[in-house]
């Protein structure tokens, strides 16, 4: 098998060089401000090694790659009955499409389109100040990534709040048909906040641990989650993690993945690895360009697809 460490850097050195970068995104105002030059690639294997390269220690938003810790938290208060509010088909529409809602009596189709999302967050809120529930997001992900310099960035929250229509209309949408229990604008509060958490990739690595190894911490030992729990999440995330693009993603990078508009993604090996990468370009579907192509590269080079 190839060398991890050199071909993550030989990718980001591939990546750095490459004219095609994708567009940023620019509809939550301060994300327009980043540099599209940068990218950042991060892996943990399963001994616990390390491999970054390229801007690995570079804080960026990691907006709907959050979504996948809030449904760990929401799945662990809740159970099995976060699914009467959430379904877990693919929407094969974009990340904050509206059509499906009415349709469907507002229950959004998967946890991670941003409807999806936001009644996910209403859940881990129940009852609670936004503050408590934002603690509890925040403090889960310093946890799992043994990593207690994980922060929101103020300036993105505020941004998206200044500017969050579209998912407005999400929840509010949803209230009407009574999925969301609490104030809309507590539950919306909470969303913007986490999806404005900013982390590097070699921490989103280490957070995405515990899903490449049944559930667990491979380092303190602690279960996170049940392995049939971890596995659940991994499905989800391969079906639906990409929006319209979960599909592509599948066929060329063939891992469960997660993806946001800051262009992060946390991608997961099974029993191999946890992998992080990040550059703010962004393709159609709202996913990181050369993300995914590093992505597609890193499992072709190590042969780390999960469809052998
Ligand atoms: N795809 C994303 O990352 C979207 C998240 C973003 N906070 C939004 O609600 O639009």
């Amino acid at each position: 098998m190839p060398d991890l460490d050199q071909t993550v850097r030989d990718i980001a050195e591939e990546m750095r060089a490459r004219p095609d970068r994708g567009e940023v995104a620019t509809y939550i105002p301060e994300l327009a401000n980043v540099d599209p030059g940068a990218f950042g690639i991060a892996v943990v294997d399963a001994e616990g090694h390390v491999a970054a390269a390229g801007d690995c220690d570079m804080a960026f938003s990691i907006q709907s790659i959050s979504k996948v810790f809030t449904l760990t938290l929401a799945l662990g208060k809740i159970g099995d009955r976060l699914w009467r509010r959430v379904g877990r088909e693919p929407s094969g529409s974009a990340f904050n499409s509206i059509v499906q809602l009415e349709a469907e009596h507002g229950i959004p189709r998967n946890p991670f389109i941003n409807a999806g999302a936001i009644a996910v967050t209403d859940a881990i809120l129940s009852g609670h100040q936004p503050r408590e529930a934002l603690g509890e997001i925040l403090r889960f992900l310093q946890f799992i990534a043994e990593d207690p310099n994980i922060s929101i960035d103020e300036k993105v929250a505020a941004s998206e709040q200044r500017t969050g229509f579209r998912n407005r209309a999400l929840a509010n949408y949803m209230m009407a048909f009574d999925v969301l229990e609490n104030p809309v604008d507590y539950t919306l509060g909470v969303y913007f906040h986490h999806c404005a958490i900013a982390m590097t990739c070699r921490q989103l690595a280490m957070a995405g641990r515990f899903l490449m190894h049944g559930g667990r911490n491979p380092s303190t030992g602690f279960s996170v989650v049940s392995p049939e729990r971890a596995r659940r999440i991994n499905a989800v995330m391969l079906t639906c993690g990409h929006y319209d693009g979960s599909g592509e993603f599948a066929y060329r990078v063939g891992l469960p993945g997660k993806s946001g508009v800051g262009g992060g993604i946390l991608a997961v090996a099974p029993r191999k690895a946890s992998i992080a990468v990040w550059s703010p370009g962004l393709d159609a579907s709202g996913n990181s360009h050369l993300g995914r192509i590093a992505l597609e590269m890193l499992t072709q080079r190590m042969g780390w697809s999960i469809f052998g």
